[in-house]
């Protein structure tokens, strides 16, 4: 084993970060480079950015009164405060689950370092217990959360460096046990052997949403698997190295289209009125709608070293390493994740390059502010996105490969026509995506507009993430179409 000093290393750098779990040895002082490998990313070979073992289901007893007071919310079927059909009783059922949550003590969260499987739990626990809190309360109240939530959760959450508010890790990598008690094979997860473990309504329709982006993650193992491959031959680059990876890049474009296939299949489990008015607005972030979110207790003593969160946006499979990997690979991020696609009000369609060139790039946009895409990256598990960055700075990437070989003959155009054909299977995926958005909340909210007296407002239709959902989405299908190197799409 090699040993370098840890000092040399700037703090953000992936071997500066803990170990997925830190019952790990680790020499103090030292960097870890056992296994210089995908492990340290916490992406596995069987089961990619989902872990290969059952998630941690229950915090140990010390924290017993979170899980208690989670538990309560569940079993007491709380309603959303923005209900107007529910009675006083269910109102009165919600505000006393409130009182219980503010009377919690803020328990201590220093030995839950212990270990990154207990501190996921409690960010998934916590968050859930914010998200019932926050949107139990009728509209027109204040949102406070209390120092019982807010201290413990912002503690937690700095120490994985994740946003204080679901994620996309809380409700699908690490929201899920297996169905059968005897798990198939090594007990890897099995595509149809997963059930959720925590859900806000009970309902079928609310496990099929995460469980159908959990099969995509596993789906997508294959993916990684043929990045990781290609990224091998790109290493030595010769004329084998081409027809390896044409290969590859054919058998990409299939797994991708098992992937568009898989998220069409939601509409199989997941009704998309009962999505729309009864599962969504549970997870909606602090930009999804008007009211802000205050968090009390920051003044105290027990707060010390924490600060007002400004990353607040809802869970969205936006946050999922697996596409953003995908995109970085193939080289589209540089038009997918365009800085100006930011998803806001100011999002523009304006894309790098519309050039279907094989030699030329526009610059990047100068516009400084982050693109949604881009942004959603602080949500993801840390050595994930350390995981996407390490991919980004490859010193050969695939896409300068596949220009560089386009004018080579036959198996350099047959290499373009490959990484084409990614592309085009990637923007189906995408062009599939947006036909689910219509069908799941584009078109609910339109009929609830309709069927309402009062005029819904704009934020109706925006994204979990915040989005100006419509345009942002077909700007980040139209960058994907764009990355292609021929008039082939
Ligand atoms: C009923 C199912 C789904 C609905 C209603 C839905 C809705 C949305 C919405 C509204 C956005 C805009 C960003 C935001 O503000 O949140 C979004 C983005 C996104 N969603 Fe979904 N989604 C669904 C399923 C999925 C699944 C299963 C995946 C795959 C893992 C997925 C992948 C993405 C990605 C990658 C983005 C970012 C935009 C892009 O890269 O094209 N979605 N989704």
């Amino acid at each position: 084993m090699e040993f370098f000093p840890m000092n040399s290393l700037p703090p953000d750098h992936f071997l500066s970060q803990p170990r997925p779990d830190s019952s790990n040895p680790i020499f103090p002082g030292v960097v870890d480079t056992t296994t210089l490998a995908a492990h340290d990313f916490d992406v596995d070979n069987r089961s990619g950015f989902m872990p290969p073992q059952e998630p941690l289901g229950r915090l140990p007893a010390q924290w017993e009164a979170w899980e208690e007071v989670l538990d309560a919310a569940i079993t007491d079927r709380l309603q959303l405060g923005e209900k107007a059909d529910q009675g006083l009783e269910e109102r009165e059922k919600s505000s006393r689950w409130r009182s219980r949550v503010r009377e919690l003590p803020i328990l201590p969260t220093t030995e839950l370092k212990i270990s990154e499987v207990v501190l996921r739990r409690s960010h998934i626990v916590l968050a859930w217990i914010m998200h019932f809190y926050i949107r139990t309360i009728p509209p027109g109240e204040p949102i406070r959360i209390p120092p019982s939530v807010t201290i413990p959760l912002l503690q937690v959450s700095n120490h994985l460096q994740l946003p204080p508010v679901l994620t996309y890790s809380d409700d699908v990598l690490y929201n899920w046990k297996f169905k059968s008690s005897s798990p198939s094979g090594l007990g890897v997860p099995d595509l149809q052997d997963l059930q959720c473990h925590t859900l806000f309504t009970g309902t079928k329709d609310e496990e099929e949403f995460y469980l159908s982006s959990a099969r995509i993650e596993l789906r997508g193992v294959e993916a990684l698997s043929l990045m990781r491959s290609t990224m091998d031959e790109l290493f030595v680059g010769d004329e084998i190295a081409v027809k390896r990876i044409t290969n590859y890049l054919t058998r990409l474009a299939t797994v991708i289209n098992d992937l568009t296939s898989l998220l069409m299949a939601v509409r199989g489990g997941c009704d998309p009125e009962v999505f729309y008015h009864e599962i969504r607005p549970w997870f909606k972030g602090a930009d999804s709608d008007g009211e802000p979110w205050v968090f009390e207790g920051l003044d105290r003593e027990e707060a010390e070293g924490l600060e007002i969160p400004t990353e607040l946006s809802g869970p969205s499979a936006g946050q999922s390493s697996l596409i953003h990997a995908l995109d970085i690979f193939l080289g589209v991020h540089e038009y997918s994740h365009s800085k100006s696609i930011t998803g806001d009000e100011s999002s523009s369609s304006a894309s790098p390059s519309t050039s279907t060139s094989t030699s030329t790039s526009s610059p990047p946009p100068t516009n400084e502010k982050k693109s949604f895409l881009d942004r959603m990256r602080l949500y993801m598990p840390r050595h994930h996105r350390n995981f996407l960055g390490h991919l980004a700075s490859s010193q050969r990437p695939l896409r300068q490969f596949v220009i560089n070989n386009a004018g080579t003959g036959q198996e350099g155009s047959a290499l373009m026509q490959a990484y084409n054909r990614a592309i085009v299977a990637l923007k189906e995926f995408r062009d599939k995506h947006i036909v689910i958005v219509t069908l799941y909340i584009i078109g609910p909210a339109r009929r609830a507009a309709q069927g309402s007296a009062q005029t819904k407002g704009r934020e109706e239709l925006k994204g979990t993430g915040g989005t100006n959902l419509a345009r942002f989405l077909k700007d980040v299908r139209d960058g994907t179409k764009d990355a292609a190197l021929d008039r082939v799409v």
